[in-house]
């Protein structure tokens, strides 16, 4: 029987040796990137590449011919591979007298000395755990490193499971990851993204659409956030620029509200009231500090006139806070949403301009999930707790996610520092300032994050260890300059 192809088949037929062929230039592009980063990092001696059975292996291939034909020593220890362009990219290599051996740990201990490492054993193919001999190999790849052999990984450390922010199991600990397209989970969070190395994200001549269908968050530059910094006009006063209330504060945390106040006022509100039913310590001058016998009852007689442009409430607030929550939900103004209000009930009660802001704890308490489900997929957690909570959720962490319906973020910066009590009291605060500033929900989220993290980053240049939430407040005026691009000069003034 002789097959015949419909008119629709010739063009499906088209379609999928365009795809091919796309894939091939993707690899070659791939392949080309990773020579070329071992090239600047590494311009002397001896390149050792492993490759395994998929495409990360096929990269390996296209990156080692690069390499030879550009006058370097590199081989090749491989996994016998079924995929078809790892196999093409192989004969290529094998073309241009390349040399290629089986791979095995034993292999691999004896040829890892005095060279480059570049590990095309795994990439966003792998589930875990990792099984045959390959987990033999990562150990040698481990122990090479501990013999001082430089290492760059391909794509992302074989081990890592690309979709997960924590580390499976045993891993590549890299010194370089060149990544391709876009960046993946692994390679931003936690103790994943410790494994990296510095990354180095190598486009692909792709088509735009190669993309856009898949992605589902994105992490601005800060050049992308400066034009949303407010600008305070020549002849603002204290009364335009942002009235802004902290609701906080019980006995044995009332240094949370004033914490909150502190990164209120240093990110640019004109005027900050603390409202608390203690007495709270005058730490900053500038804030001025409402002790309230009967607090529900002050808040269930503010007049609208008399309600402020935004607040934030829950710091340090204690059991009342839900309840607190619940009646200032009711005005409709921009408020922040952060720590002990942070409660399922208030599930359904918000509003669009809401702003929560719960740690992996909060949040999985919020979720009704283990914390661990939260650390290992902070994306899809933020995800989640926006689409159980509404407006918009910032998932704090090293790096913080911001969620809206439909649309996600990841901040930039920080610094592990910051994982000390009372940072991100300071930071709800700043956002309660911008909001009161004008900005959107969206837009003051994804600004105050960067802001404090640029400012915890300032502060770490000076107490690395030991830094405390007041010095990164005290950083964030000239972190608001930095993101402005180091100039201090407003337009108009
Ligand atoms: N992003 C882009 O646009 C581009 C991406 N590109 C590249 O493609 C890569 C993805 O390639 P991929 O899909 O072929 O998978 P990959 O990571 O090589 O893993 C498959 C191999 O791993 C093995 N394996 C799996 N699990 C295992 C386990 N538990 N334990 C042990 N082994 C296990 C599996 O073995 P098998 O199951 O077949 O026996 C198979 O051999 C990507 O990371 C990037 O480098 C570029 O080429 C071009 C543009
Ligand atoms: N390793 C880290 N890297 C970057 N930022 C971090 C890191 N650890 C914590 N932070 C930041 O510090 C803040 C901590 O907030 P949180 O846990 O709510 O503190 P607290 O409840 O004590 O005020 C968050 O904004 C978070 O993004």
């Amino acid at each position: 029987m002789t097959p015949i192809l419909t008119p629709d088949g010739v063009r499906q037929l088209d379609a999928r040796l365009e795809r091919a062929r796309l894939l091939d230039l993707a690899m070659e592009d791939a392949g080309r990137a990773v020579a070329a980063e071992v090239q600047r990092h590494w311009p002397q001696g001896q390149v050792l590449l492993l490759a395994g059975g998929g495409a990360n292996g096929g990269d390996a291939f296209v990156a080692a011919r690069h390499l030879l034909t550009q006058g370097r020593a590199a081989r090749v220890l491989a996994r016998p591979s079924t995929h078809p362009l790892t196999r093409l990219n192989r004969r290529r290599w094998q073309a241009v007298g390349g040399d290629t051996r089986p791979l095995s740990a034993a292999a691999l201990s004896r040829a890892a000395r005095d060279t480059v490492l570049v590990d095309g054993l795994l990439g966003t193919g792998f589930r875990p755990p990792v099984r045959d001999t390959l987990a033999a190999v990562l150990e040698a790849v481990s122990a090479a490193r501990a013999r001082g052999v430089p290492v760059l990984a391909i794509d992302l450390p074989s081990g890592l499971d690309a979709t997960r922010a924590d580390p499976p199991g045993p891993s590549v600990q890299a010194d370089v990851t060149v990544t391709f397209a876009a960046l993946k989970p692994a390679l931003l969070f936690w103790e994943a993204a410790a494994r990296c190395g510095q990354v180095v994200l190598a486009p692909l001549t792709v088509p735009p659409d190669w993309l856009s269908d898949l992605e589902v968050a994105a992490q601005p530059d800060d050049a992308d956030l400066a034009p949303l910094l407010p600008v305070r006009s020549a002849g603002a006063h204290k009364g335009v620029a942002g009235r802004v209330w902290i609701v906080g504060g019980h006995a044995g945390t009332v240094g949370a509200p004033a914490l909150a106040g502190l990164g209120a006022l240093r990110a640019g509100a004109g005027l900050v009231t603390l409202h608390a039913a203690v007495d709270l310590p005058l730490v900053t001058p500038e804030l001025m500090i409402h002790r309230h016998a009967d607090l529900p009852a002050f808040l269930a007689g503010t007049a609208p006139d008399r309600r402020p442009d935004a607040l934030a409430l829950g710091m340090g607030l204690g059991p009342d806070a839900a309840s607190l929550a619940r009646e200032v939900l009711r005005w409709q103004v921009p408020t922040v949403l952060d720590a002990d209000a942070l409660q399922p009930e208030l599930s359904g009660h918000g509003h669009a301009a809401c702003l929560w802001t719960p740690h992996p704890g909060e949040a999985a308490r919020l979720l009704g999930l283990p914390t661990p489900d939260i650390t290992r997929d902070p994306i899809g957690a933020a995800r989640a707790l926006q689409e159980r909570l509404g407006g918009v959720v910032i998932l704090k962490g090293g790096p913080s996610v911001v969620a809206r319906a439909g649309e996600l973020s990841v901040s930039r910066g920080g610094h592990p520092g910051m994982a000390s009590a009372g940072m991100g009291d300071t930071l709800s605060g700043v956002l309660a300032a911008l909001l009161g500033q004008g900005l959107s929900t969206w837009d003051a989220a994804r600004v105050g994050v960067r802001l404090h993290a640029r400012a915890g980053e300032r502060a770490a240049e000076q107490f690395a260890y030991g830094l405390g939430a007041t010095d990164v407040a005290g950083e964030l005026g000239r972190a608001w300059m930095d993101l402005r691009g180091g100039s201090a000069h407003l337009p108009g003034v």
